[in-house]
């Protein structure tokens, strides 16, 4: 049997990879609408009613509007978008949280696929304060460097017409909109500092979160750390956690490019305990449209 997909925002960065990925399936059709009518309620709607499951890769407003367009059709929805992710009506897209949180997709009308930077910080915290390695009431920092595309249409235009710096900070006055969803499923209580960045190279990225092991409860050690990290992500197809022996000093962000994995690396110095937790994914694999092909999986696989 096969499954009826609709992909609304085909055209924009997040759409064409996921087009990539379900264009070449037997088990998959893909709900076609006139390219001219793509902003057209009417055409949308049709196009929702003809399908099992629509990928929402639209701007945040575009996405809430869309929700409305379809709630009366029999699809079930999964939104690339920032505006569902914290509402408890959505399934967070994170199906490596938890067997819980993975059985809550493969039933849910609506998923609400996660920020592409938020991945990386709640893979990399999510288990440590689970395990009461890490308090909840920590003061955490998270530092990230994204390629440009994270940034979609707008901010590729910047560098392909070359009018962007070759690297810059963001997000320094403290609000990003990957915030909310960071506290929310780390259940961490205060607000981190984030500070992400911009590097002129078209997709990939690393989170990076330093740790003083000396400012936590009890001896935890980098071992310990590396432990509760290689123990939750186990069994997990798409989280791997690197050897501890692995204590290069470089890491390249682009590594897990135009995969759907996401690699752990526990790095720092043993002995006085500064560590540095790195998350290395794609944001346009593992951060955006390969995590929405792993939740409609396991959608049509309930
Ligand atoms: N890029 C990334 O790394 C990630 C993006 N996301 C999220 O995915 C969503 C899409 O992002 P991205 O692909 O980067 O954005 P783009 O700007 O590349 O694409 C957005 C697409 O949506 C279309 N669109 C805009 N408004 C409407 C509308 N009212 N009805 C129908 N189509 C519309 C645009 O068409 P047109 O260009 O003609 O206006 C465009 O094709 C966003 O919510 C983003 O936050 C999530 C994770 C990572
Ligand atoms: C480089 C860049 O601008 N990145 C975007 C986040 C990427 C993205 O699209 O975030 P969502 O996964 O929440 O949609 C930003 O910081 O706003």
């Amino acid at each position: 049997m096969t499954t009826k997909v609709f992909i609304d925002g085909e055209a924009g960065t997040t759409g064409l990879q996921i087009r990539d990925r379900l264009i070449r399936r037997d088990d998959i059709e893909l709900v076609q609408i006139d390219p001219a009518l793509r902003k057209d309620a009417e055409a949308r709607k049709a196009a929702f009613a003809a399908a099992d499951v629509a990928i929402l890769c639209l701007p945040d407003q575009a996405a809430i509007e869309a929700v409305e367009l379809s709630k009366d059709l029999d699809v079930r929805i999964i939104d690339a978008s920032t505006a569902h992710r914290v509402n408890p009506d959505w399934a967070y897209g994170l199906p490596e949280l938890s067997a819980d949180q993975e059985a809550q997709i493969k039933s849910a009308r609506y998923v609400a696929n996660c920020g592409c930077y938020a991945t990386g910080a709640i893979v990399l915290l999510a288990p440590l304060i689970k395990a009461g390695l890490l308090p909840a009431d920590a003061s955490v920092n998270i530092n990230a460097i994204s390629g440009y595309t994270g940034g979609g249409k707008g901010l590729i235009g910047e560098y392909e017409e070359g009018s962007a710096p070759d690297a810059f900070l963001y997000a320094t006055g403290m609000s990003h909109k990957h915030l909310p969803e960071i506290m929310n499923f780390t259940g961490l209580t205060a607000k981190p500092i984030f500070v992400p960045s911009v590097g002129n190279f078209a997709q990939g990225m690393a989170v990076s979160i330093p740790l003083h092991l000396a400012d936590l409860p009890g001896d935890v050690s980098m071992g310990d750390v590396h432990a509760a990290l290689a123990a939750a992500y186990a069994g997990a197809a798409h989280v791997k956690v690197a050897d501890l022996a692995d204590q290069d000093s470089r890491i390249d962000p682009t590594a897990n490019n135009d995969t759907n994995d996401l690699t752990v690396y526990v790095r720092g110095n043993a002995e006085d305990g500064r560590v540095v937790l790195v998350a290395v994914l794609d944001n346009l694999g593992k951060g955006a449209s390969g995590a929405a092909v792993q939740n409609l999986d396991l959608m049509i696989s309930a």
